[in-house]
């Protein structure tokens, strides 16, 4: 388990995206984009609003079950990007770098962007937005809803 947690809210990720698409536009055309499924999608999506691109691949890498961390499974290899010349890589953080690598060797010459980025997986990004530490847990919006919490004065001051 983390240590910590970092809550993002659905306009919170929506920013982000946006700022992401501010600095990719600066770099681009693109050819267009691959989204790494399933984290990868919402943020592709803003993202190829915001640039105008209209060709979306996808390549699908499952590393976690929950917090857990397993062996990297390609369950969907790109179909279209080639090495990956001319084309944007999207996924919504870098944690460990293991998906990260994984991806890059099927697309070596795509851009890599992802909003979040981590320290260890930090150096496989070419562009992210907000870096969190190590030991924190980025819970996504669509996998948390609101509920009710305690006041703080009935958890005994911790
Ligand atoms: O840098 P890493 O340590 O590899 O972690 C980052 C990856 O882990 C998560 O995907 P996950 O395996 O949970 O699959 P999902 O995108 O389908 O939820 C996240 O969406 C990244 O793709
Ligand atoms: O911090 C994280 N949050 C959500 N999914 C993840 N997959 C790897 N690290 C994370
Ligand atoms: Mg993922």
């Amino acid at each position: 388990m983390a240590n910590r947690y970092y809550t993002v809210s659905w306009d919170q990720l929506h920013r982000d995206s946006k700022a992401l698409a501010w600095r990719l536009m600066e770099r681009g055309p693109y050819r267009g984009i691959v989204a790494i499924t399933r984290g990868g999608l919402i943020p592709a999506a803003i993202v190829a609003r915001e640039l105008e691109a209209r060709l979306i691949e996808t390549v699908s890498v499952v590393t976690y079950h929950e917090e857990e961390m397993g062996r990297p499974q390609v369950t969907k290899p790109p179909a279209a990007a080639g090495d990956g010349e001319g084309w944007l890589l999207v996924d919504d953080l870098v944690d460990t770098g293991t998906t990260a690598r994984v991806v890059r060797e099927m697309l070596p010459k795509a851009h890599f962007a992802t909003v979040y980025a981590k320290p260890k997986g930090r150096p496989l990004v070419d562009t992210f937005i907000t870096e969190v530490s190590q030991d924190t847990w980025i819970l996504f919006p669509w996998d948390t809803e609101a509920q009710f919490v305690a006041p703080i004065a009935r958890s005994g001051g911790k």
